[in-house]
C-alpha cells in the first residue's frame, strides 16, 4: 500500500514514537514535521518560538506540511498544532490515512512534564494549558482523522499492533 500514513494528536500523544515504528514495519519513509522545521532552520523549536513567536512557527509549519503532503509512501508525524489552519487540515485529509492518537490530559501531562522542548507547556500551569488545547483541538483532530486510537494505559507495542490491524482492515 503506497498510501501515506499521517499521525495527528496533542503533544505527548506518541505521534513521533509510534510513527517511526510503523514506518519501519511498513517500509515507508518516516518524516516528522517538527524535525523537518528544525532541520531546515538549523535551530530548535523553542528558539523559533522565541524569535518568531507562535505565528512565525505556524507559518513554517503550514508550509512544511504542504510540502510533505506532496510526497508518497511516507509516514508523517505532525506537530500538535498542525491541524489549526483549515488549509493544512485539507492537505492532511487529502494526502493520506490520518490517525488521531488520543490520550487523556493526565497522561499527556505525565508524558511531557519533564521535557523542556515544548514551548507552549513552559507555563505556570502546563496541565491547564493541555486541557485548553484538548478542548480546542479534539474536534479538529476528529475532523481530519479516519482512524482514532485511544492510547490510554496501553504500551507503545500494543498501540502499534492495534494500528497495523486497523490499517489492514481498510
Ligand atoms: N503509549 C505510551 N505510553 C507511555 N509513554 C508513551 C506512550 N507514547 C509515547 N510515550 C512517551 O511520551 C513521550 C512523548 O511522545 P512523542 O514525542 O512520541 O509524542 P508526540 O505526539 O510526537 O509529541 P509532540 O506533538 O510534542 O511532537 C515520549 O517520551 C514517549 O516515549
Ligand atoms: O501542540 C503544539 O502546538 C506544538 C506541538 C509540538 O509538536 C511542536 O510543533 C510545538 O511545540 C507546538
Ligand atoms: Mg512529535
Amino acid at each position: 500500500m503506497a498510501t501515506n500514513i499521517i499521525f495527528v494528536g496533542l503533544m505527548g500523544a506518541g505521534k513521533t514514537t509510534i510513527g517511526r515504528i510503523i514506518a519501519k514495519h511498513l517500509h515507508k519513509t518516516f518524516y516528522d514535521s517538527d524535525h523537518e522545521i528544525e532541520r531546515r532552520t538549523g535551530v530548535s523549536i523553542p528558539v523559533i518560538f522565541e524569535l518568531e513567536k507562535e505565528d512565525g512557527f505556524r507559518r513554517r509549519e503550514a508550509s512544511v506540511i504542504e510540502e510533505l503532503c506532496q510526497m508518497q509512501d511516507i509516514v508523517l508525524a505532525t506537530g500538535g498544532g498542525a491541524v489549526l489552519l483549515p488549509e493544512s487540515r485539507q492537505q492532511l485529509k487529502e494526502h493520506g490515512v490520518v490517525i488521531y492518537l488520543r490520550a487523556s490530559v493526565h497522561e499527556l501531562w505525565l508524558r511531557t512534564r519533564n521535557d523542556k522542548n515544548r514551548p507552549l507547556l513552559q507555563s505556570e500551569n502546563p496541565r491547564r494549558k493541555l486541557e485548553q488545547l484538548f478542548a480546542q483541538r479534539d474536534p479538529l483532530y476528529r475532523e481530519v482523522a479516519s482512524i482514532i486510537v485511544d492510547t490510554g494505559g496501553q504500551p507503545v507495542s500494543a498501540i502499534v499492533h492495534q494500528i497495523e490491524q486497523k490499517l489492514t482492515d481498510l
